[in-house]
């Protein structure tokens, strides 16, 4: 399904001109403080009304200033996800995922209970009240009444930002699931690369009320110099591997991707299963010779396709391996002494231990424990 924006408004002093149109399952709207990203969403979810143009999810119009069309929020049928979950304290989870049917018309209830608790893990919780869960657990709640009105379109602004590391981890899969099990377009707002690399199918950077780039997750994140300048050490390219082969023995994975092979911390998947790694910049390393007796896991071989240097000591390398495509953050210095060119056959060299965290994103992956 085609979510098409085409808008202009101004507000106060600053105006939004966005324009793009993206049909992945997850948009991620990326961009710094104050870019733009809360004044879209409220648009498209029609608590604004935009000076000119138009927004459609799907076949349906949401608003098309020229032909005078504003279909207002409540027929929207769209889920809303703040960062706080904005459940209501008196009223058991239960009651507070039943609370969000009353929004779908009788004929157009696709959600049901049962399958909603399922997907989002939260049967347990069902009798308790908001002010006994942890934030995670809250999120999924709210992520569950929004699904239960049977929305057309989620909105998800920043739902995980008022969570700290240990809580984003534990619902990040819950958000793939309903990326990956559902038939629902998200919008995601989000201000963190990690997020959108690991969630977005489809990324829009917002700057200043204007769309700096959108596309694909691996094409627009690789735009590096697009990053807000907190984000840049983040910046990295995100890559498919298929999960070849556990090894219980040493807590890894074996993988391969177009580039080579690969050992990452244990990842709970299926063998054959497809997941996607995001790889650092700053985390891969450049050899002009194979490198013997290392400790790094991980050396891949790669032909330079692009040097970009700035400003400051760095440079950032582009590299082909296979089909993939691959970055290095290397220091000037290390240019020169390396005597880097294009065309030229390198080694990667990435430790196992730079991917713990949420640098892996489970694609058509059947998770196992
Ligand atoms: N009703 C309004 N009147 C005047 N200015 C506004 C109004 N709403 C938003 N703005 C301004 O528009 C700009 C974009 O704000 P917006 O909240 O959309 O950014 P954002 O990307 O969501 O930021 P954040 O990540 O901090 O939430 C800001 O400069 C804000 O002050």
């Amino acid at each position: 399904m085609t979510i098409s924006v085409n808008l202009n408004k101004r507000l106060g002093s600053f105006a939004l001109n966005a324009s793009f149109a993206s049909s992945g399952r997850l948009t991620a709207l990326f961009g710094q403080s104050g870019s733009g990203k809360t004044s879209l969403v409220n648009l498209i979810a029609g608590l604004t009304k935009p000076d000119h143009g138009r927004i459609t999810v799907g076949d349906r119009v949401l608003v098309d200033t020229e032909k005078r069309i504003f279909r207002p929020a409540h027929k929207r049928r769209i889920g809303y996800v703040f960062q706080d979950a904005r459940l209501f304290p008196h009223l058991t989870v239960s009651h507070n995922l039943r609370y969000g049917r009353w929004f779908a018309p009788q004929g157009e209830r696709y959600a049901d209970m049962d399958s909603v608790v399922e997907l989002l893990g939260i049967g347990h919780l069902l009798g308790r009240r908001p002010d006994g869960l942890s934030g995670g657990e809250k999120q999924r709640v709210a992520i569950g009444r929004a699904l239960i009105a049977s929305p057309r379109l989620m909105l998800m602004d920043e739902p995980l930002a008022a969570l700290d590391d240990a809580r984003k981890a534990e619902i990040l899969p819950y958000i793939e699931r309903l990326r990956d099990e559902t038939k629902i377009p998200i919008i995601y707002v989000s201000h963190s690369v990690a997020e959108v690399a690991r969630l977005a199918n489809d990324v829009v950077i917002l700057s200043d009320g204007r769309v700096l780039s959108h596309g694909s997750a691996a094409d627009v994140l690789a735009r590096h110099d697009l990053l807000p300048a907190s984000e840049k050490g983040e910046a990295g390219a995100l890559i498919e591997l298929v999960v070849a082969e556990q090894e219980p023995a040493y807590g890894l994975t074996f993988l391969r991707s177009a580039g080579g092979e690969w050992r990452l911390p244990r990842i709970k998947a299926a063998t054959g299963s497809k997941v996607r790694v995001r790889v650092r910049a700053r985390d891969v390393m450049l050899a002009t010779e194979k490198p013997a007796g290392i400790s790094a896991l991980n050396v891949l071989e790669g032909v330079v396709t692009g040097i970009e240097t700035g400003e400051g000591p760095d440079v950032l390398v582009t590299l082909a391996c296979g089909d993939d495509r691959l970055f290095s953050r290397i220091t000037r210095r290390s240019l020169e002494a390396m005597a880097l060119r294009n065309g030229q056959h390198l080694y990667l060299v990435i430790k196992a231990v730079s991917f713990e965290g949420g640098a892996v994103a489970f694609r058509h992956a059947a998770a196992v424990d």
